[in-house]
């Protein structure tokens, strides 16, 4: 069984569908690169598997279960899905091992200690177990995204939605932030990336997604979908990154 099946999935913001019928499994281990130009519907397609949107129609199933527009159901879904925004959405003042012992606390009613056990080895795992103490405004973008990562994974979730989650950074402080995708990726974690890295997910996603117009227009493992576009929508959208 797929962890995340989407089926025939669409949104319609007013008079605007958004999302036109989007059928993708995911399964577990698996990490999937969505791509496409603005306004295709990427980030629509995440908010709804986190259920920050309410589909309109079709079905998506997390690790079985249904998603279903109630409080307890959405507090449940949230815990086996975590979601990185292009935004760091830290509290500036917290220091970075309180923000991740928060939502812990928070959400989970996990106790203080073991919070911070968690958030100690949580920032550990994103290289920054040194930084446990400083705030915010003290830490790059990168730390402060690396900082972010590290409070989704300290709520054990099933797998990680990632909402163009470099596009804030400057462009030296990229890579640190994808190394720490890479190595999430390389541990088995499940993830859905939206993301404009064309190399990151060349390299390390294992299907690449293409959406155009609230579709699912192309997919397929990374060397079919950029070594091999079928369609000229693809091509364009490829050839115009290239450009850029
Ligand atoms: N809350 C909303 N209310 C009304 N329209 C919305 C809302 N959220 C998104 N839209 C519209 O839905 C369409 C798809 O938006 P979405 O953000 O999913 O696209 P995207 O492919 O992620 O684009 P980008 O790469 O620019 O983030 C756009 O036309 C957008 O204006």
């Amino acid at each position: 069984m797929s962890l995340i099946a989407i089926t025939e999935v669409k949104k319609r913001f007013g008079d605007v569908e958004v999302l036109k019928g989007i059928n993708l499994d995911v399964e577990r281990g698996e990490v999937v690169a969505i791509i496409g130009k603005s306004g295709s519907g990427k980030s629509t397609l995440l908010r709804c598997v986190n259920g920050l949107e309410m589909i309109d129609d079709g079905s998506i199933m997390v690790a079985g279960a249904q998603l279903i527009n109630d409080d307890l159901h959405l507090k449940a879904l949230r815990l086996k899905v975590g979601m990185i925004f292009q935004q760091f959405n830290l509290f500036p003042h917290l220091s970075a091992g309180r923000n991740v012992m928060l939502s812990q606390m928070v959400v989970k009613k996990t106790p203080a200690g073991e919070a911070e056990a968690m958030a100690r080895r949580m920032l550990e795992r994103v290289g920054l177990g040194h930084k446990f103490d400083a705030y915010p405004d003290q830490l790059s973008g990168g730390q402060q995204q690396r900082v972010a990562i590290a409070r989704a994974l300290s709520m054990q979730p099933m797998a990680l939605l990632c909402d163009e989650i470099t596009s804030a950074l400057d462009p030296e402080l990229v890579n640190e932030v994808l190394a720490v995708v890479k190595e999430l990726a390389a541990d088995g974690m499940t993830l859905m990336m939206v993301t404009h890295e064309m190399r990151f997910a060349r390299e390390v996603c294992d299907r690449v997604v293409f959406m155009h117009q609230g579709r699912v227009h192309e997919i397929g493992p990374p060397e079919e979908v950029f070594g091999n576009p079928r369609t000229p929508e693809l091509r364009q959208f490829l050839g115009a990154q290239l450009v850029a």
